[in-house]
């Protein structure tokens, strides 16, 4: 039985997080923030808003959205600066009397909104600034907590209103670890077949599917992702959305999440502040595609190519630490099986990660 039958077995009970949600309305293009009214117009989401947004993406869109909502709507604007059960708390508090949210940033603003929206039962409307994470149209949230990162059931936006001219004028830096985290799909997958050979997990073959598709698509396309192209930020944020939609299709983010993502989680813990999510993913991947047998080789070409970081130096980390965080990979949702649950030594892990500065 594939993990998409099962779902639709188990959906005699009303729990809306068995059912596959979808964004409705994706807008995606030059100046599309312009559109952000109409869009909320053609949604009826009510007359108050709560926009969140980061402390460097509020200058970047948050005040432009506030001012373009402000012309209809009654808003409020929150800027966070990291994202914790503790700030989405506050938001709940402060979100309370508002009939939408609109999250305006980077992956953590929008998992932020995204999860306040869904404890309060209010749609929201993903504005992402950057192209540097799957999370902009997926059900899916993350949020670090005191036993690792938690992956949270939440919605999918309502809409998503991705202004290709802002994306693109974006650091580089983020574009390319979109494009890691979209890369990172190839291993996860295999962790996710590897688990269904191994321990029966449920398998959903069009999640799947499109997940693998997408890196495919996005690394045949890598030579038009380029600094500051809008062609590139075209093409990365419509693999972001593809990927999203893959994670709400399976109702988890097993097509995108798996053992390269483990070791990106600890890492968030053991090296704090060094390195995007995307960025610790791909580097991960390269080690996972190895211990699956797979081309890493093509794995690191190809976020060499895009840009991305290939080794722990390159995001200032030192390789104890990153050896420290492959075996600790594990040890984080524990429950989703990986490669790295076949037998990593210490030895083994420092070799590994030797083996990201081979030639
Ligand atoms: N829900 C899901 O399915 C997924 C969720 N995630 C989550 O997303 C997060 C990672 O997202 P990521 O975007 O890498 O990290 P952040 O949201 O932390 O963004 C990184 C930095 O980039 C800044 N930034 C964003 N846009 C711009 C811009 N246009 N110009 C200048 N600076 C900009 C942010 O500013 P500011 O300080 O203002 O925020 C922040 O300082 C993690 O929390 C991860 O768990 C990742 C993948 C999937
Ligand atoms: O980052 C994600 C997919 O790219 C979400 O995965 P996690 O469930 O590991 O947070
Ligand atoms: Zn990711």
């Amino acid at each position: 039985m594939s993990a998409d039958g099962i779902n639709l077995l188990k959906s005699k009970a009303f729990d809306k997080s068995k059912w596959m949600q979808l964004p409705r309305d994706v807008v995606i293009g030059h100046d599309v923030i312009e559109h952000l009214p109409a869009v909320c117009e053609d949604l009826a989401l009510g007359r108050t808003a709560l926009v969140i947004t980061g402390t460097r993406t509020r200058d970047v869109a948050g005040d432009r959205v506030r001012a373009l909502l402000a012309e209809d709507y009654a808003v409020t604007t929150v800027a966070t600066e990291e994202i914790s059960l503790e700030t989405i708390r506050k938001i709940e508090e402060i979100g309370g009397e508002a009939d939408f949210f609109v999250g305006v940033g980077g992956g953590r603003v929008i998992d932020t909104a995204k999860i306040a929206s869904f404890n309060l039962d209010r749609q929201f409307i993903s504005v992402p600034t950057a192209a540097s994470h799957d999370g902009i149209a997926s059900s899916r949230a993350s949020v670090p907590t005191v036993e690792g990162n938690t992956s949270m059931t939440a919605h999918p936006p309502i809409a998503v209103v991705a202004d290709t001219g802002i994306i693109a004028r974006a650091p580089h830096r983020l574009l390319a670890a979109g494009c890691a985290d979209v890369i990172s799909n190839y291993t996860a997958i295999l962790d996710w077949e590897l688990s269904h050979r191994l321990r029966g997990e449920p398998l959903s073959e069009y999640a799947l599917t499109l997940s693998r598709m997408t890196a495919e698509i996005l690394v045949k396309d890598a030579d038009l992702i380029r600094p500051q192209s809008e062609e590139g930020a075209w093409i990365v944020t419509k693999a972001l959305v593809s990927s999203g939609v893959a994670m709400s299709i399976a109702g988890s983010s097993r097509p995108g999440s798996g053992g390269e993502h483990k070791f990106s989680h600890a890492l968030d813990r053991l090296a704090p502040g060094k390195g995007l999510h995307g960025e610790k993913c791909g580097i991960g991947a390269i080690i996972t595609m190895y211990l699956h047998g797979g081309d890493w080789r093509g794995i690191r070409q190809s976020l060499r190519k895009i840009g991305a970081p290939t080794t722990p130096a390159e995001i200032g980390v030192d390789d104890e630490t990153a050896v420290e965080a492959l075996l600790a990979a594990k040890t984080i949702r524990p429950e989703r099986f990986t490669i790295l649950d076949m037998g990593l030594t210490p030895e083994s892990a420092r070799d590994l990660i030797k083996m990201l500065y081979r030639e």
